[in-house]
C-alpha cells in the first residue's frame, strides 16, 4: 500500500520546497512520523509533482505525457538486445538525447539504402494549415518510407527499437528514409506536431504526439551531415550504425528538441528515422 499526503501536509511540503529547502528537509516530518524511507519519498515525490504540473497548466504549458525513457545516467555501456550488443555513446538529460554506438549492422544500412534508392522522392514538409505533406525549401533531402512490418528486416529492426525504448512497436510509425545530396540539408526544426497549427489535429488523431525520435545513420558522410541541437550546442556526428534518439514529453519548445540536419559538405548522407508516438498508431 502507498501512503499518500493530507492537502494539509502536501501544502506544507510544497511551501518547504519553494523557500528552497533540500529533499531532505522536504523528507525529515514523516520520517520523524514513523513513515518508512521509501513510502515517505514516494509520497513527497507525488506532492511536488503535482504541484509542478500545476504550476505549468497555470502558465499554459501542454501537459507532460510519458516517453520512451529507458536509458539511466551513467548506467551500462553495453546494452544487449535481442542479438545485438548496443553501446551507449552519449546521455544528456536537457534537451533529452542519447547517442547510441552500433544499432543497425553495417549490412542492415546497406539493405535499407540499396532497397531505398529506387524508391526516392523528393522530401515534404507538414503544411501548418492543412496537415498535408508539402515540398518546401527547408527540407531538402528525398526519401520513401517503409510501413511498419514491411519486409523481415523492417520488422526485426522495428523489434530491436522497440526493445531498446521498451516502448511498443505499434506506437511507432513508418520507418522513413532519407538521402541528402551535397548541399542537402534540414533547417532547425520540432518533430511533435504544433498543437497551435490546424494541420496538427489531423496527425494527431492517429496515434496521439509524437515523444520521441530515432534517427539512424546509415551511412559516414564524407564531411558534414551532423545532426545539431542548436540550444544545445550540441553535434551528432553522422556515422554508419549509429543513432541519435531524443524524446519530448510536451510538444513545447521547453524540451529544447529543436535540431536540423546540417548542411553535407561533400558524399551523401542517409539516415532512418523513427519516430514513437503516444499511442497506436494506424
Ligand atoms: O538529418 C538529420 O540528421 C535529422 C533528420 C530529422 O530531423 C528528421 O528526419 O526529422
Ligand atoms: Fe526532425
Amino acid at each position: 500500500m502507498t501512503r499518500e499526503l493530507d492537502r494539509q501536509a502536501s501544502e506544507r511540503i510544497i511551501a518547504m520546497a519553494r523557500a528552497g529547502q533540500p529533499p531532505e528537509a522536504l523528507l525529515a516530518p514523516l520520517l520523524e512520523c514513523g513513515w518508512d524511507s521509501a513510502e515517505a519519498t514516494a509520497a513527497v515525490e507525488a506532492a511536488v509533482r503535482g504541484w509542478v504540473e500545476h504550476g505549468s497548466r497555470d502558465a499554459g504549458l501542454p501537459p507532460a505525457v510519458p516517453v520512451p525513457s529507458p536509458i539511466d545516467l551513467n548506467g551500462a555501456s553495453v546494452l544487449r538486445v535481442g542479438d545485438r550488443d548496443i553501446t551507449v555513446l552519449a546521455n544528456l538529460m536537457l534537451p533529452r538525447v542519447v547517442v547510441f554506438g552500433g544499432l543497425l549492422s553495417g549490412e542492415e544500412c546497406d539493405a535499407l539504402v540499396a532497397l531505398s534508392r529506387p524508391r526516392l522522392q523528393r522530401s515534404t514538409i507538414l503544411d501548418p494549415d492543412t496537415g498535408a505533406d508539402a515540398v518546401h525549401v527547408d527540407r531538402t533531402s528525398a526519401g520513401t518510407h517503409f510501413p511498419r512490418g514491411s519486409d523481415a528486416l523492417c520488422r526485426r529492426i522495428e523489434a530491436r527499437i522497440a526493445a531498446l525504448l521498451d516502448w511498443p512497436v505499434e506506437n511507432g510509425e513508418a520507418i522513413q528514409i532519407l538521402r541528402y545530396g551535397p548541399g542537402a540539408q534540414y533547417r532547425p526544426h520540432h518533430d511533435y506536431f504544433d498543437p497551435a497549427w490546424p494541420g496538427s489535429t489531423r496527425q494527431i488523431a492517429r496515434g496521439g504526439q509524437r515523444v520521441a525520435s530515432l534517427v539512424m545513420y546509415l551511412n559516414t558522410p564524407a564531411r558534414g551531415g551532423a545532426t545539431t541541437f542548436p540550444e544545445a550546442h550540441l553535434e551528432v556526428a553522422a556515422v554508419k550504425g549509429n543513432a541519435v534518439f531524443f524524446s519530448y514529453d510536451r510538444p513545447h519548445p521547453m524540451t529544447r528538441t529543436l535540431h536540423a540536419g546540417a548542411p553535407v559538405a561533400e558524399g551523401e548522407k542517409w539516415i532512418a528515422t523513427k519516430w514513437l508516438r503516444e499511442r497506436r498508431h494506424d
